[in-house]
């Protein structure tokens, strides 16, 4: 069969010590979507992207990536490969600078010395970190290290970005943004991104589909509007609405 599709998951299963974090799932990602990933705590979402991004090999199933199949493989690789995924908990290398945190990330790229830190600056300033380029990583705010993470992740100039609740921590005004420029790495360079996010507001705004993980299982596909109108999503997920009030 033809596809469009720049990842591919295939019947993916995964168990913890008889616990099932993932259970036949599967999935297609068009290049250039941005698909949303919810569902409620403990549905498999970080374990689905461990699996996608090769932390975690799962017990069945495949992944493909750009129509090569990446199962097991190396993260780094995977990385390289150009997906790339950001963490919850970011850890930056304390004793370094944010430029020089971006600057290790992008080095796989093997630029000189002089185009790894312009390279680098570039994307520093791009997620708005400019003034704090030359500062120790530690020293930034919650809303700081979650926009160096994201530099991390773009140093490495992704096709697929997997994006781990890039909004939590944040207030309001610090997510807006930061959504824009999500929206803006799509249009302006076809960035295809997966996000798990429990903010819904951010789900309905960026995502061209949402898929609902519940249990393991995912019980829902389909477009913002239909996802939430869905009673089987409202039931597992919805409904509890209020425990992911924004606050
Ligand atoms: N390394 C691990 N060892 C044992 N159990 C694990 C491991 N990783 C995840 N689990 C379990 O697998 C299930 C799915 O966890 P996962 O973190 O993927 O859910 P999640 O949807 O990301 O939840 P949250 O929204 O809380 O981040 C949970 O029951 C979790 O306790």
């Amino acid at each position: 069969m033809a596809s469009m599709s720049i990842v591919r998951v295939d019947g993916v299963g995964k168990s913890f010590r008889g616990l099932r974090a993932l259970s036949d799932v599967d999935f297609e990602v068009a290049e250039g979507e941005i698909l949303g990933i919810i569902g409620p705590n403990g549905a498999g979402k970080t374990t689905l992207f461990n699996v996608v991004s090769g932390a975690l090999a799962p017990d069945t199933g495949r992944v493909a990536f750009a129509g090569q199949d990446v199962t097991g493989r190396a993260p780094d690789r995977i990385a390289r490969a150009g997906m790339v995924r950001t963490f919850q908990l970011m850890r930056p290398f304390s004793s370094m600078t944010v430029l020089e945190n971006v600057c290790l990330a992008a080095q796989h790229h093997r630029f000189g010395r002089r185009k790894l830190r312009e390279h680098s600056l570039e994307v520093v300033e791009r997620v708005g970190l400019g003034p704090w380029a030359h500062r120790a990583a530690p020293e930034l705010p919650t809303a700081g290290l979650k926009r160096l993470e994201l530099a991390r992740a773009l140093a490495m100039r992704p096709k697929v970005l997997l994006l781990d609740e890039v909004l939590a921590g944040l207030v309001p005004a610090e997510r807006e943004p930061v959504l824009d420029l999500l929206a803006r790495l799509r249009e302006e360079e076809g960035v295809t991104l997966l996000f798990i996010e429990h903010i819904m507001a951010a789900v309905m705004r960026l995502a061209d589909r949402v898929l609902v993980l519940d249990q393991g299982r995912v019980i829902a596909v389909g477009s913002p509007q239909e996802v939430t109108s869905d009673a089987r999503v409202i039931d597992a997920y919805l409904g509890e609405e209020p425990t992911h009030a924004d606050a």
